[in-house]
Order: structure tokens, then C-alpha cells, then sequence
């Protein structure tokens, strides 16, 4: 059985990319997001926030009319008219069970594309139906929710406490079952893939459990993989790389922003181009 690797500042720091003189914000990457819903708009915000603060060409915000306008008040540099994207990033803030049409035609339109996708939350029972590659982002008891969703396994559906009780078996697991990159959030974060990749992440501190700090976490991974479309049509491991780096550079953000105090999910995303730049230095 592989090993787990730990993953280091040194190796998130290589699957971050810097603009060069010659980009423009096309050839750095474009990130389409279907994100939020009238129930939870604020998740729509909190990873649009930390798409832009892990930096990206641009990011396309494709959404409902009232988490649109909450995503444009706080950053108006977003664009709400549909165009190319490299990268998806969908499902943070949606509801599987209570889907509006307009929301099914946006998601089924982003996993149409044939671009890589991180799929979250509200997005997971569609995990069969994309059609370019695809990195989840679930926390327990989202992972089996997306196992049971998926069915056909030989094995019985696990429960979130079954998750919780085995992380990293179940990581491998799901990748094996669903056939793509499982990252699976928790104290430790769990990175595999279908083809051997096993990576663990334990950069940040209890206090990231809180309410949208998995939303942000689906903004910074958005933000890697857009920018690294090229690496992800390369390599089929390079999906685990980005969702381990996004994983560091949340938990890292996490330790700024709360330099042992408590930490609100916005505050991760404002400490993000700090946490960056170090990692680059
Ligand atoms: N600001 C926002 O807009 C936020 C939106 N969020 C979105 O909210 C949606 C649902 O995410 P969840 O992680 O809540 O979904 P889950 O379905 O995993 O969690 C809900 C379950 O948690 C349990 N639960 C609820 N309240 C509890 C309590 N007080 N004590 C113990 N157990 C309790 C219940 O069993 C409930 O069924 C997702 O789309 C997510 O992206 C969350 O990320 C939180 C922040
Ligand atoms: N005990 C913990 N220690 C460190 N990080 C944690 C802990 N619990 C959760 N996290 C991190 O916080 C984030 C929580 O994500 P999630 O459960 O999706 O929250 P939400 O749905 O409210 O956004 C994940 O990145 C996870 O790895």
C-alpha cells in the first residue's frame, strides 16, 4: 500500500503560480464559479473572496440573481457574463435537495465543459457526470452523502462517523469508488487519487473549524487549478499536488489569520496574499 506523504511549504510553494512580465489575465487563467443560493449567498462571497486573494486572471461568477449581486458588492473586479474558463469550481453553498432549475442548467453547463472541476457541497451528487477531471472537496459527512449518491459500490455506504474513524482509508476509498481526486477536510486533511497519490496536510489550527472555511477552501483550490490548466491536461496527479497546496495554503492562511485567537472565514481569505507571498519567498 503507498504511503502517505506529508506535503511541506516547499512543495506548495512549487504549485503556485506567479504572473510573469508577459501574462495577461487570460494566459494566467480564468475561474467560472456556480456557487451560492439564496439560502446560503454568503458562501458564494467567502469563495469568490478567496479566489481573487489567491490570485487568479479572473474569475466568471455564474449564479442566481441575489448571491450575483452580494459576490459584485464586495468584489466588483468579478465578472457576471458568461465567456471561457479553464477551471470550474461549483457546488459551496447549494443545496442538492432543493436545486432550482436555473441552478441545475449553470452546473450542468460548467460539467459539460471538458475543463477540470472542484465539485463541493451542494454539487457532489453530480460528481458522475462531468466530463473533464475532477478534484471534490467534501468534509465527512459529505463524502457519504456523495458515496451513497454515487450507489453501485460492492462495499455497504459508509456513515460520517465510519469517515471520521478512518480518514485516510476512506479518502483512498472514494477516489477508488468515484474514479477522482478526493480531497477530504478535516484537523488533517486527506489528498487521493485513482492512480496512487497520498497526501496528508496538517498546516492549520482547530480553530479553522468554523462556519465557510470550507468555502474558502473551494476558492483557493479554484484559483490553483485555473491557473494551472496546463499542468492538470499534463499530469493526472497534478489535481492531488493543487488540492494538497490549497489545503496548505487554507491552513497556513488559518494560522495567520488567527495568530491563536478565534478566526471568522473571511479573515482566512484576507490573510491569504500574505500566506502566499512567504510561500513564495
Ligand atoms: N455562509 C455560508 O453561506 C455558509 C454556507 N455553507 C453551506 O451550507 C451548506 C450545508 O453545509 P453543512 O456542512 O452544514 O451540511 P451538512 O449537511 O453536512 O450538515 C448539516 C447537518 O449537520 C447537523 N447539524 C446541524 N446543526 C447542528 C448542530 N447545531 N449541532 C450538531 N449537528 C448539527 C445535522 O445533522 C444536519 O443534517 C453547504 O452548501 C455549505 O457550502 C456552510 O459552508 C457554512 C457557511
Ligand atoms: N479541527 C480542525 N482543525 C483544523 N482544520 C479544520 C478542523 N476542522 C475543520 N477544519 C478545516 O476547516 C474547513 C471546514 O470546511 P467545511 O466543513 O466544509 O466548513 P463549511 O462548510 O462551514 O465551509 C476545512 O478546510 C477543514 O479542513
Amino acid at each position: 500500500m503507498a504511503s502517505w506523504r506529508t506535503w511541506t511549504a516547499e512543495d506548495a510553494g512549487i504549485w503556485i503560480a506567479a504572473p510573469i512580465d508577459s501574462d495577461d489575465k487570460y494566459t494566467r487563467g480564468v475561474l467560472g464559479v456556480v456557487t451560492g443560493s439564496d439560502l446560503y449567498p454568503g458562501a458564494a462571497v467567502l469563495g469568490v473572496e478567496a479566489a481573487a486573494r489567491t490570485g487568479v486572471g479572473m474569475v466568471r461568477y455564474v449564479g442566481a440573481a441575489h448571491p450575483s449581486e452580494l459576490v459584485l458588492q464586495r468584489r466588483p473586479e468579478v465578472v457576471c457574463a458568461p465567456g471561457r474558463v479553464q477551471a470550474w469550481l461549483i457546488g459551496s453553498g447549494m443545496d442538492a435537495d432543493n436545486r432550482p432549475e436555473d441552478d441545475a442548467t449553470r452546473l450542468r453547463a460548467a460539467l459539460a465543459d471538458g475543463v477540470p472541476v472542484v465539485i463541493d457541497a451542494g454539487a457532489l451528487d453530480l460528481i458522475g457526470t462531468a466530463t473533464g477531471p475532477v478534484v471534490i472537496t467534501p468534509h465527512f459527512r459529505e463524502l457519504a452523502s456523495a458515496l451513497a449518491a454515487a450507489g453501485g459500490s460492492a462495499e455497504p455506504v459508509p456513515t460520517a462517523d465510519a469517515i471520521a474513524a478512518d480518514p485516510s482509508g476512506w479518502a483512498v476509498r472514494a477516489a477508488e469508488t468515484l474514479q477522482v481526486t478526493v480531497l477530504l477536510k478535516g484537523h488533517m486533511t486527506y489528498v487521493a487519487d485513482p492512480w496512487g497519490t497520498r497526501l496528508c496536510v496538517s498546516a492549520g489550527p482547530a480553530w479553522l473549524a468554523t462556519a465557510g472555511s470550507g468555502d474558502v477552501l473551494g476558492g483557493v483550490l479554484g484559483a490553483l487549478v485555473a491557473t494551472h490548466a496546463r499542468a492538470v491536461s499534463a499530469d493526472r496527479s497534478a489535481l492531488s499536488m493543487l488540492a494538497a497546496t490549497a489545503a496548505f495554503v487554507h491552513g497556513r492562511a488559518g494560522e495567520r489569520a488567527s495568530a491563536g485567537g478565534p478566526i471568522a472565514a473571511l479573515d482566512i481569505a484576507e490573510a491569504l496574499p500574505a500566506t502566499i507571498a512567504e510561500l513564495l519567498a
